[in-house]
Formats: C-alpha cells, structure tokens, sequence
C-alpha cells in the first residue's frame, strides 16, 4: 500500500518548501501546494516543487461560477496534479463542469466542510443542523456530481465511507494525541482517520513546525 500522507508545504518560499520536502522524501507520499504557495509562485513554483518527483495535491479550493471554475481548471491543466480541490458549496453544475475540465489523470474532491469549523461556526452562516449532517448532505451531492471523492475531517470520514463505497477521500485536521490542534476544530489521529477509510492523510504542522522533520514524518508513518 502506497504512503497515504501528503505534506502541506504551507510556507511561501520556493526554497524553504523544496527543503522541507526534500528531508521527508521517502516518508510521504505526495506533496500538497495550497493558497498560500499557489499565490505566491503559481505555476512556476509548481514545477519546481514537481521536480522532486513526487505527486502533487493542489488544493486550491475553487468556489465560482461553473464557467470560471471550469476555465481555473484547464488553465492548470497542464500542471498535471494528481488531486485538485474545489469547494462542495458550489454546487452540482460547478462540480461537473470541474470534472469535465480536469485532466483525465486529476481526481477533483470538494471540500464539504473545513475541519477548522465546528456545529457552531455552521449555524452562524445560517445553516441547520449539525457538521456531520452537512458534511453527508455535500459528500452525496459531489458523488451525483461524478467527483472522485471529498475532503472531510476524521470525525465523518468512516460514515461518508460507508456510503460512498469507492470514493476518494481527503482527510486533513489531523494530530497526535496530545498535541496542540491550533486553528483547527474536528481533529483525530492520523491512524484513526487511515482506519476509518482515509485514501490521503493531509499533515502539515505536525510535520512542518517540528523541530525534526524527517523524525516527524518516520514517527507518524510508524504510527499507520
Ligand atoms: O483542503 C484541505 O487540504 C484542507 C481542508 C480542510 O477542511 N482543512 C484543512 O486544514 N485543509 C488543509 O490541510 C492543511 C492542514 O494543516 P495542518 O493543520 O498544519 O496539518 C492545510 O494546508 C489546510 O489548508
């Protein structure tokens, strides 16, 4: 079985991510470029990283008319990553404009919702009932929508598995028991998440704040 962790290379220089990337190389399997490197260095910057050869997840959460999205979608085309996100709240037309855009080789997941929310933060933008509600509501709508899978936390991946049989599913929010959890809100373990039916482990901090990365990195793959 592959090495589901992808490492957010969540900084915003070129080199301190090809260096980061570079001491956990063989211990993760793929690499995941967000908003904050994506704006920094765009399509250049993703080649650089792609030249350490290994799979690229660019999360860049899109969430626009189906017409933008589908045009944001053919102009990274040629980036060729393995996985690309969008934002479930879209909508189905947006969804499967998507899809239809990416590349045959890209699987295209929405992200339901982040795991830095919480019941709370869901009702204050007006919407009803619970986060494991809302997260089965959206999982069913990208599935209609042909996507290949969701990004969801851990708290909802083992029940969005058992409906949704060979979807690709997306797992961030993730922590060692114990550690401290910072901005993000539903979290579990990386074992636990892998065990309830994660396809990708996103880890950043965990691995990317800790004084040894490398050693990071070994001690959480121990873990799976
Ligand atoms: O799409 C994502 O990757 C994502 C979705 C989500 O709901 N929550 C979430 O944290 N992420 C990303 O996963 C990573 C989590 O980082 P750490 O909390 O440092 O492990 C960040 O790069 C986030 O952008």
């Amino acid at each position: 079985m592959s090495n589901p962790i992808f490492l957010a290379l969540d900084v915003p220089q070129i080199e301190a991510a090809k260096e980061l990337a570079g001491k956990v190389k063989g211990h993760v399997g793929g690499l995941k470029l967000g908003l904050e490197f994506f704006c920094a260095h765009g399509h250049h910057g993703v080649h650089e990283i792609a030249q350490l050869g290994m799979p690229i997840f660019l999360d860049l959460k899109l969430h626009d008319i189906p017409n933008t999205v589908a045009g944001a979608m053919q102009a990274i085309h040629v980036l060729e990553p393995a996985i690309v996100t969008i934002h479930a709240g879209g909508g189905r037309a947006m969804m499967e404009d998507a899809k239809a855009a990416a590349g045959e080789n890209t699987k295209v997941v929405a992200v339901t919702m982040l795991t830095s929310l919480d019941d709370r933060d869901l009702s204050a933008t007006g919407v009803q009932g619970s986060a494991h509600d809302q997260v089965m509501r959206l999982a069913e709508l990208a599935e209609r929508s042909g996507l290949d899978g969701i990004v969801c936390s851990g708290h909802e991946v083992g029940a969005v598995h058992k409906q949704w049989k060979h979807g690709y599913f997306v797992v961030p929010g993730l922590r060692l028991a114990g550690n401290s959890v910072g901005d993000q809100k539903r979290v579990v373990t990386p074992r636990q998440a892998r065990d309830d039916g994660a396809s990708v482990l996103v880890i950043g901090r965990e691995i990317s704040r800790a004084e040894d990365p490398l050693a990071a990195a070994r001690m959480i793959e121990a873990t799976l």
